[in-house]
This record gives structure tokens, C-alpha cells and sequence, in this order.
């Protein structure tokens, strides 16, 4: 499924904090928005998984324009990992990923023998079926984020939207995460503040300052020196990654004399 954010604006009590964003994730992509914090990243996010409606311009999937689809008929098509994704309620694992089934469903009917499969092969993808019978509120940050990420697998999304997915995540889970989105084959958007992560998990990144696409393209393109400093304020050298080639950033610490002092 192809996604099309199409000069995409969102207003928020009288301030403009995304003008005018235009970016698309084709088929089967793994598209990465970067940006310094506040610069409007999980705001675009909301637009494309309907939390927000944008002040101005439209998100397309397949050609659908979003706001035109029924809600249910979005959730089929668009599941969604978010900084506010609640796990209030003191359900078993298993149970919360089973609701990834939710939109797919009439009525109250059990889920069938192949979506009982799927969600096993989804715990197991996320390292997460040791734990099926554990109450989700007793888990760790991690081990719960691992958790709704097995729910947005069971979905079956056509897009995947990702806000900082591998928080939480040790360094592992960071990895086998990434790898994963790699081979779904799904068409996934995912933000991500670590730099070589994103150069290493995307096909094309796009650069977000103050609520406006700086730059897009791939992490060849994007990660620079000049955008780095520009756009983050810090200075850093980039590498090729030896196996894959992807850049990969050294950062330089800042001098003493730079550095503010304690008063
Ligand atoms: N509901 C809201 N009301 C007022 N301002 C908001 C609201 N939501 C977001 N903002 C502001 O819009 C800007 C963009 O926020 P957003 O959360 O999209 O940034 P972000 O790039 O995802 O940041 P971070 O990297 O810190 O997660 C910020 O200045 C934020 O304070």
C-alpha cells in the first residue's frame, strides 16, 4: 500500500506546527522522519493515523484520500505504535495483541485458528510469548512497548506507523526490530531519534525543522555533516558502514570552553 502525505498543514491553538509537508512512502518502504525535538514529527504521524485532521492538504493511501475512508476501514489499513499508546487496562498479553485482530472483526466472534497462529507468530517475532499469560501493566517499559508492537503485527496493516519504536528497547530488540520492519515488506513511516539506526533501517529519510521537510532522500543523501550541523547543531564525521555501506555519524563531543559552566 502507498502513502502520500500531500502538503500536509496542522494548526494547533492558532500556531502552525507542520507547513505544508509533502512526502511519500511507495510500497513496501521503510521511510524514516528525523528532526530535533518539537520540530513536528509525531504531529504528521497523527495526521496519517487519524488522531489529527490537518488544517490544510490531505494523506492518500492508494490513492484514497484518508479522511474520505470510515474509520474502521482506516484501522484495517493503518496500524499505528504512538508515544500515547495506552495499556491501562491490566489485560494479558495475549489479550492485547489479540485486540490487534479488533478491526478486522463483526461482532464478538473468537478469533479463528489462523489468526490464533498469527498472534503467536507475532509474540514470537517480538520475543514476547514467554510472557503471554503475564499482566501487561507488570511488564517492563521495553518488554510492553514489544508487546504493542505484536499487536500492530497481528493487525496485518498495509502501513505501519511507527512513533520512536525502539525507545525502551535494548539494543538487541533495537536491532531484531529494525531487521524485522526490514522484511515485512510493509509499507512502514517510523520516527526515529538515532541517527544510524535510521541510516542503517531506511530507504529514504526525511528531515523535519520546525514543522517543515528540510530534506529528503536516502541516508547517503541526507546524513551529511552540513545537515547534521544545520539541523541538529552538533558536529559529526560520517562513515560508510564497512559490511553494508550505509553512513553511519561519529559524533564530536563539544571542547570544555564551549560548554556551559555551573553557576
Ligand atoms: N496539542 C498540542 N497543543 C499545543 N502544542 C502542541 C500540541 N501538540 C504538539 N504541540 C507542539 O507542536 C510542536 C511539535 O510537536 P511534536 O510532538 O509533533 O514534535 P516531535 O518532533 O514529535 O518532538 P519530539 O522529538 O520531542 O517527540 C511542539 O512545539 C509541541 O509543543
Amino acid at each position: 500500500m502507498e502513502l502520500r502525505i500531500d502538503g500536509v498543514s496542522v494548526d494547533v491553538a492558532g500556531r502552525r506546527i507542520v507547513r505544508e509537508l509533502s512526502l511519500d512512502v511507495p510500497e513496501g518502504q521503510v521511510v524514516g522522519l528525523v528532526g530535533p525535538n518539537g520540530s513536528g514529527k509525531s504531529t504528521v504521524l497523527r495526521c496519517v493515523y487519524r488522531a489529527l485532521r490537518p488544517s490544510g492538504g490531505a494523506v492518500w493511501l492508494d490513492g484514497a484520500d484518508l479522511s474520505s475512508l470510515r474509520l474502521r476501514e482506516s484501522a484495517r489499513k493503518v496500524a499505528a505504535l504512538t508515544q500515547e499508546n495506552g495499556t491501562d487496562l491490566d489485560f494479558t498479553v495475549e489479550e492485547v495483541v489479540a485486540l490487534g485482530r479488533t478491526p478486522h472483526q463483526r461482532g464478538n466472534r473468537p478469533l479463528d485458528a489462523r489468526e490464533r497462529r498469527l498472534c503467536r507468530w507475532a509474540m514470537e517475532r517480538m520475543d514476547v510469548a514467554h510472557l503471554a499469560r503475564r499482566g501487561v501493566l507488570e511488564l517492563s517499559g521495553g518488554e510492553r512497548q514489544r508487546v504493542l508492537l505484536a499487536r500492530a503485527l497481528v493487525q496485518e496493516p498495509g502501513v505501519l506507523v511507527l512513533d520512536e519504536p525502539t525507545n525502551h528497547l535494548d539494543v538487541r530488540h533495537q536491532v531484531g526490530l529494525l531487521s524485522l520492519l526490514r522484511r515485512t515488506g510493509t509499507t512502514v513511516l517510523v520516527v526515529l531519534h538515532d541517527l544510524n539506526l535510521a541510516a542503517a533501517a531506511c530507504d529514504r529519510i526525511g528531515v523535519l525543522a520546525e514543522g517543515r521537510l528540510v530534506a529528503s532522500g536516502t541516508p547517503g543523501e541526507i546524513l551529511t555533516p552540513p545537515l547534521v550541523r544545520e539541523v541538529f547543531g552538533v558536529e559529526a564525521e560520517v562513515v560508510p558502514h564497512p559490511l553494508t555501506g550505509a553512513p553511519q555519524l561519529l559524533y564530536t563531543l563539544l571542547p570544555d570552553d564551549t560548554e556551559k559552566r555551573n553557576p
